[in-house]
C-alpha cells in the first residue's frame, strides 16, 4: 500500500481519495478551498453522487482518508483540478493546474510519482505541468514518475465506473508509466491499457468526448429535419438503429455539462484541423435558440408570456448545473427581449421564465415547485430526463393552464398519453 495525495476534492478527486482509501492507501485529500476542506472536515459531504456520502465517510471514519489544508509529501500525487474553458481567451485555463503543480515542488521526493487526470489539451503534461516539477531541480521519467491517466467516469454512476472503466495510462517513459499502472491496479477492474506518451493519453480522452458530442450533433440535426418533414425523430431512430451497424444517439436540447462542450476544442487548442468537429459545436448549441424559435412559433409571441421550465440541472437526475441546457434556455429567452440576465430575481422582462428542477439545491436560481412554475404558464418545457418528470400528466398542465403546451426535448413523456389530451405536445 503507498501514500497518495490527491490535489483538488471535486466530482473526480474525492470519489478518487475515498476509493485509494477504502483499498487501504494512506490518502491526503488536500483541496485548495478552505471552505471544502472545512467541509469535509465536519463529515459535510459538498458533492452531489449517488453513494458519495457513505462511500467517503467510511474511508474517512477508517483513518485512511485524511482531509489536509496543505500539501504533503507522499509516494504518488493524483491532481484532479479543474480546467476550465476561458471563453475569452478560446482556450483552456490550465492555471489550476500550475498552481497544483508549483505546489508540489516543494515536496517532491526521488523516486515519487506525479499524475495528472485533470482533462487538457494535447501536449500540456510534458509542456506546462513537466517544467514546473522539474524547478525542484528533480527530472521527469529519471528522478520521479510523470503520467498522465485521464478519468472517464460518468456523472450519476461515478463510484461503479471508477473501478470498471477501462483506463489508460501514459508516462513520459516506460517507468512512469508502470509507476502509475501499479497504483491504478489496486482498485481498477477494468483493463488498464499503457500508452508510450502522456501527449497520446490527453488526446486519447478529448477524441471519446468529441466522439459522442459529435454523434449527439447528428442527432439533433436529424430531430430538425424530422419536424420539416413531419416525423418523430425519436422514432425514426429507434427504427434506424435496427441495422446492425447504425446506433444514433438521442437528440435533446443541446449538450451540457463541462465535459463535452468543452473537450472539442481542447482537441483543436494546437490545431487548425477542426471543422466536422468545430460544426457539431455549433449545431448542439443552436438547439436553444431552435427551442426558442418552436416556442415563439407556437405563441405567436414571447412577449408577456409564461414559460416555465421543468429541469436546469445539465442531464437526468444528476444535481449539477454547469453548463446547463436549461439555464441557457432561461437566459435567451430572458435575452429575447434584450432584459439582463437575472434568473435570480426574475428581474424585469417581457418573457416570465420560471424554473422547476427536483435535484438541483442552487440557492441563487429562484426555484420553485412544479404547481408553482405551471399555473398560468402559457408553454412548459421540458429540459432534463429526471426521472421525477415521467410521472407528470396531462391533466397537471390541464388543470394549470389555458391552452397548454408541453414541449419534450428528452423525449420522455408517452406519446399516446399525452396526443390523446387537449395538450399541444411537440417533441424534439
Ligand atoms: N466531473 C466529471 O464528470 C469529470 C469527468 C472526467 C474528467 N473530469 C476532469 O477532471 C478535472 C476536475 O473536475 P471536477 O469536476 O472534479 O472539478 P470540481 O470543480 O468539482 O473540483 C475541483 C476541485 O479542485 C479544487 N482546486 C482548485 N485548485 C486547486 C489546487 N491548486 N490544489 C488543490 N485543489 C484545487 C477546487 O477547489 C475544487 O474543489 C477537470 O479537468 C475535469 O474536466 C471531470
Ligand atoms: C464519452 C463519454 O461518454 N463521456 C462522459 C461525459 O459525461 P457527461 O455526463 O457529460 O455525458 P453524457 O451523459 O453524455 O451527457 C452530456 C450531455 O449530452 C446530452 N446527451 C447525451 C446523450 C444523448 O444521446 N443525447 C444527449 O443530448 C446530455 O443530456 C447532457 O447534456 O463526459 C465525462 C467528462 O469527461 C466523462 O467522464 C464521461 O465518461
Amino acid at each position: 500500500m503507498s501514500t497518495v495525495c490527491v490535489h483538488g476534492l471535486g466530482y473526480i478527486g474525492l470519489p478518487t481519495a475515498a476509493m485509494l482509501a477504502n483499498y487501504d492507501h494512506k490518502v491526503y485529500g488536500y483541496d485548495a478551498d478552505p471552505e471544502v476542506t472545512e467541509q469535509l472536515g465536519n463529515g459535510e459531504i459538498h458533492i452531489d453522487e449517488p453513494g458519495l456520502r457513505a462511500f467517503v465517510t467510511q474511508a474517512i471514519n477508517s483513518g485512511q482518508l485524511e482531509i489536509t489544508n496543505e500539501v504533503v509529501s507522499a509516494k504518488y500525487h493524483i491532481i484532479c483540478v479543474p480546467t476550465p474553458f476561458d471563453e475569452k481567451e478560446k482556450e483552456a485555463d490550465l492555471g489550476y493546474i500550475e498552481k497544483a503543480g508549483e505546489a508540489i515542488v516543494p515536496v517532491l521526493r526521488e523516486g515519487d510519482t506525479v499524475i495528472l487526470e485533470s482533462t487538457v489539451p494535447p501536449g500540456t503534461t510534458v509542456e506546462v505541468l513537466q517544467p514546473i516539477l522539474e524547478s525542484s531541480d528533480h527530472s521527469a521519467g529519471a528522478d520521479f514518475a510523470l503520467v498522465h491517466c485521464p478519468e472517464t467516469v460518468l456523472p450519476g454512476n461515478i463510484i461503479n465506473e471508477l473501478q470498471q472503466n477501462n483506463r489508460i495510462i501514459g508516462g513520459v517513459n516506460g517507468v512512469s508509466t508502470q509507476a502509475a499502472v501499479r497504483l491504478y491496479d489496486s482498485f481498477v477492474e477494468g483493463r488498464i491499457r499503457t500508452t508510450s506518451d502522456a501527449t497520446t493519453a490527453e488526446f486519447v480522452k478529448l477524441i471519446q468526448n468529441t466522439f459522442r458530442d459529435t454523434n449527439i450533433a447528428l442527432a439533433n440535426e436529424i430531430a430538425r429535419l424530422s419536424r420539416d418533414y413531419g416525423i418523430d425523430s425519436r422514432e425514426a431512430i429507434d427504427l434506424a438503429n435496427e441495422h446492425p451497424r447504425v446506433d444514433i444517439l438521442q437528440p435533446g436540447p443541446g449538450v451540457g455539462g463541462h465535459c463535452l462542450p468543452i473537450d472539442p476544442w481542447f482537441l483543436g487548442q494546437n490545431s487548425d484541423e477542426l471543422d466536422l468537429i468545430a460544426n457539431a459545436r455549433k449545431v448542439n448549441d443552436g438547439m436553444i435558440g431552435y427551442i426558442v424559435d418552436i416556442l415563439r412559433d407556437e405563441l405567436g409571441t414571447l412577449n408577456g408570456k409564461k414559460v416555465a421550465i421543468l429541469g436546469v440541472a445539465y442531464k437526468g437526475n444528476v444535481g449539477d448545473t454547469r453548463m446547463s441546457p436549461g439555464l441557457e434556455l432561461a437566459r435567451q429567452l430572458q435575452g429575447t427581449t434584450n432584459e439582463p440576465v437575472t434568473i435570480a430575481d426574475g428581474g424585469e422582462m417581457d418573457v416570465d421564465v420560471s424554473i422547476h428542477d427536483p435535484q438541483v439545491t442552487d440557492s441563487t436560481l429562484n426555484l420553485e415547485s412544479l404547481e408553482a412554475v405551471i399555473s398560468d404558464a402559457d408553454a412548459v418545457v421540458l429540459m432534463t430526463d429526471h426521472d421525477e418528470f415521467e410521472d407528470i400528466e396531462p391533466s397537471t398542465l390541464i388543470h394549470s393552464m389555458g391552452d397548454p403546451i408541453m414541449v419534450d426535448t428528452k423525449g420522455m413523456l408517452d406519446v399516446d398519453e399525452w396526443n390523446n389530451s387537449v395538450v399541444n405536445l411537440i417533441r424534439i
